[in-house]
């Protein structure tokens, strides 16, 4: 196993930890929350593994200087968490809440305060109620309401904030959300899916123009979850099965944000579902930015077939994810080669394992060695010429774990829900040794 040190990474690279808002404030109804698409998801029966929700989850609406006291212990210089429209914006268009704003402002602040630097997320799936009862991101309208909601976010927090991401995973908003409807609104049409994500991708670009008025000291950027994609066998059927995934799942994001197109081979085979694009529309979502959050987990391994493949000889997550670091460094090789890259930061790289707390303790080795291979990956890539600035492990703290409800546990930190005692796993105590080390004297 490479054994990874402070040293295998240059001196400007940050290292942070990851979480979002419904997965871990509960408090859904204090000081003016909205209703959230996901707050409706979770009362559909049999939609969450364990009927739960994120009415309580970590109860970081009210425990955010305690967590991010633990976010300091840990050594780190950044937390990525995001902000939930429903709090600013109780019906997603119109009225400001302002006891919304003033809860992020307290934690920006407290950030601020401990010398870390705030990474923000506008969208992680928490889209208030009334705009998907009028359609959602399948309606146009959804992505200008998000620019505004942009706007009354930057115009408070300003360059205090000192990264601004757009979206998280519109893939996971659209195709997961309208097509395979695992996610909420939990929807299965194909053309409302990449009417959706049509709309996702303007939304960013609409607020993209946003924060360049308003912060333009920020850097701006948005969020997308790729994957390593590998043909299960050399025939040429899972070639172009695999081409295509390709195309379906990583380039329908990546070509229209760094390109302004869509991938023209996955278009024409989506027939009549394709958005309805206006003429302006991509050169609104292919507007530069500063940089590229990329989510990697694992790889995909298809086969015309259809059946998702599993490596016999290699090991899986508690999320029957195969762990694959060289699919790490495979991706961040191929967007070199293959697009004009901003900065890149890892977002979003973790695991989730069955967790076991033996007094106050958890020996959780296997996340330490995912953590370590994937990051000697990242190390890799770095020599390799590819620009990451940073990498935030997924996730601070064990949450909401979306259609898996509190079944799936990725934390650094342990979570007692009976008691909400955070208790650092064996893999807090390695990264704090690695994010919080000095850096080398040069
Ligand atoms: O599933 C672990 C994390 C989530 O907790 C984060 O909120 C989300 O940003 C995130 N994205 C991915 C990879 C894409 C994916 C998400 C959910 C289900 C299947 C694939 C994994 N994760």
């Amino acid at each position: 196993m490479t054994i990874i040190t402070r040293k295998d990474f240059p001196e400007y690279f940050t290292f942070g930890v990851a979480t979002s808002s419904y997965q871990i404030e509960g408090a859904t109804s204090a000081d003016g929350r909205g209703p959230s698409i996901w707050d409706t998801f979770c009362r559909e029966p049999g939609r969450i593994s364990d009927g739960s929700s994120g009415d309580v989850a970590c109860d970081h609406y009210h425990r955010w200087e305690e967590d991010l006291e633990l976010i300091s212990s840990l050594g780190v210089q950044a937390y990525r968490f995001s902000v939930a429209w429903p709090r600013v914006q109780p019906t997603g268009s119109g009225d400001i809440n302002p006891l919304g704003l003033d809860f992020y402002e307290r934690l920006v602040d407290g950030m601020l305060e401990r010398g870390l630097d705030p990474y923000l997320t506008l969208y992680h799936w928490d889209l208030p109620q009334p705009l998907q009862d009028v359609g959602g991101w399948a309606n146009r309208d959804t992505a200008y309401h998000f620019a505004e909601y942009a706007r009354a976010v930057a115009e408070r927090l300003g360059e205090r904030v000192k990264s601004y991401a757009t979206l998280n995973e519109p893939w996971c908003s659209s195709i997961l959300s309208y097509q395979i409807g695992e996610h909420a609104p939990g929807l299965r049409n194909r053309k409302l899916a990449l009417a959706a994500a049509h709309h996702l991708l303007l939304g960013h670009g609409e607020a993209v123009k946003v924060l360049r008025e308003v912060v333009p000291g920020a850097a701006i950027g948005t969020v997308l979850n790729l994957n390593a994609i590998t043909p299960a066998t050399s025939s040429e059927q899972d070639a172009a099965a695999a081409r295509f995934e390709d195309g379906a799942f990583n380039r329908w994001f990546l070509d229209p944000l760094l390109r302004g197109e869509y991938p023209a081979d996955v278009w024409e085979a989506y027939g009549d579902d394709v958005p309805q694009v206006q003429p302006d529309d991509l050169e609104t979502i292919r507007q530069p930015i500063d940089f590229l959050g990329v989510n990697y987990y694992s790889r995909s391994v298809v086969s015309a077939d259809g059946q998702q493949q599993r490596p016999s000889d290699s090991s899986y997550t508690d999320m029957g994810w195969e762990v694959y670091p060289q699919g790490l460094s495979d991706l961040l090789l191929r967007l070199k080669a293959d697009y004009t890259l901003p900065p890149i930061y890892i977002t979003e790289n973790g695991a989730a394992y069955k967790d076991t707390l033996e007094g106050s303790a958890v020996h959780d080795a296997e996340r330490v060695a995912y953590l370590q291979t994937h990051l000697a990956e990242v190390a890799s890539a770095v020599r390799q010429g590819v620009k990451v600035n940073g990498y935030f492990a997924w996730s601070l703290m064990d949450n909401f774990e979306w259609a898996h409800g509190y079944s799936k546990r990725f934390g650094l930190v342990y979570v007692d829900y009976g008691d909400q005692q955070r208790i650092l796993k064996d893999s807090a105590l390695w990264y704090r040794g690695l994010a919080g080390a000095k850096v080398p004297e040069l």
